[in-house]
C-alpha cells in the first residue's frame, strides 16, 4: 500500500507539461461477449473485411451475410440480356439479385421479393448503396405464392429465380429462433409479423400430429419419441418456448441411444426437428405448390426459370411440376436431371452441399 502511495506521489512530482493525458481504461467486458452483435464482428462487414475473408476461406459463412450458391450455373442458364425484366422470388442477402442486375448493364428491371420484413429492408439499402436504385430494382415484401399479383402489375418476366429456404442471416440470428445452436425464442417465422410462432404451434398439436409433421417434413426416424417428449412436457405445464428447451427435450427423448452415438444422433435430430417446424409454421410446401402452379403463366414466351432446393421433398415438387407443364406444352424444355454445385463450391461454402438446381424454359 505504501509503495503504491509513493508511486502516486512520484507521479504528482512530474512536470505537468511532460505528463501524458490520463486515459480511462475501457471497461473489461469478459472473454465471452453477451450479445450476438458483439460476438460476431463480421456482422459489420464494411468494418471487418479481414475477418470476413478469413471465415470465407475456411468454408464458413460470416454472420450477417449469405454466400450465394451456384451463381455461375444460374447466370449461364438464365442468359440475361440488357433490357429484360426479371424476378428474384427470394431476395435474401441479394447476392443473386446483384449478379443478375450486373447482367442488365443498366437497362431493364429486376423485382426482388422476400417475405422477411427485417432482412429485405437491409438488402434493399445494401443494393442501393451499390448503385442499384429504384430505376433498375424494386424490392417488395411479399410471399412468392402471390407471384400472379406482381405479374399482373408488371409482368410477364423474361427470367425468374427462386432460391428456397432460409438465409444464413436468418439462421444465425438467435432472436429468430431458427437454430438449435443458439439460445433464443422458438419462433422460426420468415415473417415474424404474421402467423404464429413455432412455440405457439406446438401448443396446438397433439402427439400424433407432431410425429406426422416430423416424418412428413424431415423424415425424422425418432419422430414418435421426440413427439411424445415434447407434447408430454407441454401437457405437464412446462414452457416449450425456447430453442434450448426443444434441444433439451430431444436429448431426453434420445437418452436410450448408447452414449458414444448419442451426441451425433441428437445433433441430427435437432436439425431435422427445427427444419420440420420451420416448414410447418411457414407453410413452405403449400406456398411452393402455389408458386410452381402459377409459374408458367407469369413467364414471357421463351422466359427462363431456375430453382434451387435444399430438401428432397421440395425437389420432388419442382420436378413433378416442370414435367407436368412440359407435357401440357407450357414448358418447351426442362432440366433432364438435377444439377449439383461443384465439389470446389461445397468446400468453399459448406451450406451448398445439399443444393439441387432445376430449370425450365417457357414455350414460345
Ligand atoms: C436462401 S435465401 C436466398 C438468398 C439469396 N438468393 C442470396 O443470394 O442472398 C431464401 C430467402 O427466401 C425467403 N423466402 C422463403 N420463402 C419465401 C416465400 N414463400 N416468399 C418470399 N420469400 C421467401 C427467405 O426469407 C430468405 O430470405
Amino acid at each position: 500500500m505504501e509503495e503504491k502511495n509513493q508511486n502516486r506521489n512520484q507521479n504528482l512530482d512530474v512536470n505537468p507539461e511532460q505528463q501524458t493525458p490520463h486515459k480511462r481504461r475501457v471497461r473489461y467486458k469478459g472473454t465471452h461477449p453477451r450479445r450476438f452483435e458483439e460476438k460476431y464482428k463480421e456482422l459489420n462487414p464494411e468494418k471487418y473485411a479481414d475477418t470476413i475473408e478469413h471465415v470465407i476461406q475456411k468454408g464458413g459463412t460470416p454472420a450477417g451475410m449469405h454466400i450465394s450458391i451456384m451463381v455461375k450455373e444460374i447466370l449461364d442458364f438464365l442468359q440475361i440480356k440488357p433490357g429484360q425484366k426479371g424476378l428474384d422470388a427470394t431476395l435474401g442477402y441479394g447476392g443473386h439479385t446483384r449478379a443478375m442486375l450486373e447482367q442488365l448493364h443498366g437497362e431493364g428491371h429486376i423485382y426482388g421479393l422476400d417475405v422477411d420484413p427485417i432482412e429485405s429492408v437491409k438488402t434493399k439499402k445494401r443494393l442501393e448503396d451499390l448503385g442499384f436504385g429504384e430505376d433498375i430494382m424494386t424490392v417488395r415484401q411479399m410471399n412468392f405464392a402471390d407471384i400472379d399479383q406482381i405479374a399482373e402489375e408488371v409482368g410477364p418476366f423474361d427470367f425468374i429465380l427462386a432460391d428456397l429456404g432460409v438465409s444464413s442471416m436468418q439462421i444465425d440470428n438467435p432472436e429468430r429462433g431458427f437454430s438449435y445452436k443458439f439460445d433464443g425464442p422458438l419462433d422460426l417465422r420468415l415473417n415474424p409479423q404474421a402467423g404464429i410462432s413455432a412455440a405457439e404451434r406446438l401448443k396446438e398439436v397433439d402427439r400424433e400430429e407432431l410425429a406426422g409433421m416430423l416424418v412428413e417434413n424431415s423424415d425424422e426416424p425418432y419422430a414418435e419419441e421426440i413427439a411424445r417428449c415434447i407434447t408430454g412436457a407441454i401437457r405437464r405445464g412446462e414452457k416449450v418456448d425456447t430453442t434450448t428447451k426443444v434441444r433439451e427435450l430431444i436429448e431426453q427423448a434420445l437418452s436410450f441411444i448408447p452414449e458414444k452415438e448419442r451426441k451425433e444422433a441428437v445433433k441430427k435430430a435437432c436439425a431435422r426437428t427445427f427444419q420440420a417446424l420451420r416448414i410447418d409454421v411457414n407453410s413452405e410446401f403449400e406456398v411452393l405448390y402455389a408458386f410452381l402452379d402459377k409459374l408458367p403463366h407469369v413467364l414471357a414466351p421463351g422466359g427462363r426459370v431456375a430453382i434451387l432446393t435444399f430438401h428432397s421433398g421440395e425437389d420432388r415438387m419442382v420436378k413433378k411440376s416442370f414435367k407436368q407443364y412440359q407435357k401440357a406444352g407450357l414448358y418447351s424444355e426442362i432440366a433432364d436431371d438435377v444439377i449439383r454445385p461443384s465439389a470446389e463450391e461445397c468446400v468453399r461454402n459448406s451450406r451448398a452441399r445439399s443444393t439441387k438446381l432445376r430449370w425450365a424454359v417457357r414455350a414460345k
